[in-house]
């Protein structure tokens, strides 16, 4: 049987990616968990431009994932990608060995986030988590789904590990989705768009301190009232904000 031409072999498919980064995870139920970051480019509810945020489905996004020109970014093949994220993780310190931890984040991962990646991340030893806004299907095979929905877009997953709000946001109560089959509901206060990051060299208490004033008072305080009269809903604050660490 003849090779393929070079004309009809199937293109491997490229990641395009932001960023990769090992930092603390900062939010919800796995938060203070050392994980590698993998920054997807792109989002399907907002192009990233400032001049069109407010006409967007999702208007208050926090972060800057346009392009592949952040630390690491690039188009990485599946292995690759795999290989780079690998090569983050602290080699085995001590005779505890921690399970290798990635975090798909974006952008809209899910926009990009396949089975032959997550193969291929598993096949490094990776627990593999999600970020996503849940508009999308998941593929198969990640361990740990983090679902937080956007204004009016309809959500495509019925069920994830943790239900995490931005909040509050008019289109998008908690209400909404108690349908939703989720082992952990949080609120998370939405924050000044830009990542504010407290990079004091005071200590610690001085940049939480600082943390208060940053996030918007009256969003944290609405979100501590509602879990206060939702207590199936947990509080969610952006602990890497206020550490000042990515
Ligand atoms: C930048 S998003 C990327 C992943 C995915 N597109 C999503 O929206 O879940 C990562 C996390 O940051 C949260 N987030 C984005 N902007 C925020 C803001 N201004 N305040 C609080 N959380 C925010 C999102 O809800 C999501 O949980
Ligand atoms: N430390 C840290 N934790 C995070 N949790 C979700 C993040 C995100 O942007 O997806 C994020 C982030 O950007 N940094
Ligand atoms: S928060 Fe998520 S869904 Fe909203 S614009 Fe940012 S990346 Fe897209
Ligand atoms: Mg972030």
């Amino acid at each position: 049987m003849p090779a393929p031409q070079s004309g009809n072999r199937t293109k491997e498919k490229r990641y395009r990616v932001k960023e990769i980064f090992y930092t603390l995870q900062g939010e919800g139920a796995q938060a203070g968990r050392p994980s590698v970051f993998c920054r997807f480019s792109k989002c399907n509810l907002w192009n990233g431009r400032e001049d069109s945020r407010a006409a967007s489905i999702c208007d208050f996004c926090d972060t800057d994932f346009v392009g592949t020109d952040g630390q690491l970014g690039g188009q990485y093949s599946a292995e690759a990608l795999a290989r780079q994220i690998a090569d983050l993780w602290p080699g085995a310190t001590g005779n505890k060995v921690a399970k290798p931890y990635v975090v798909c984040t974006g952008g809209e991962p899910l926009l990009q986030l396949d089975e032959p990646l997550i193969d291929a991340l598993h096949q490094q030893g990776f627990e593999v988590a999600v970020e996503t806004n849940g508009t999308l299907p998941a593929p198969a095979g990640i361990d740990w789904i983090c679902l937080s929905p956007k204004g009016k877009s309809e959500i495509d997953l019925i069920r994830c590990d943790e239900l995490k709000l931005v909040y509050p946001q008019p289109d998008a109560m908690p209400e909404r989705f108690d349908y939703i089959e989720a082992d952990h509901r949080y609120l998370q206060p939405m924050a000044d768009y830009q990542p504010v990051v407290f990079a004091s060299d005071k200590g610690l208490d001085a940049q939480l301190e600082g943390a208060k004033e940053g996030l918007s008072k009256t969003n944290t305080q609405k979100a501590v009232d509602f879990c206060l009269k939702h207590p199936e809903w947990k509080l969610s604050l952006q602990t890497h904000k206020m550490l000042g660490i990515e």
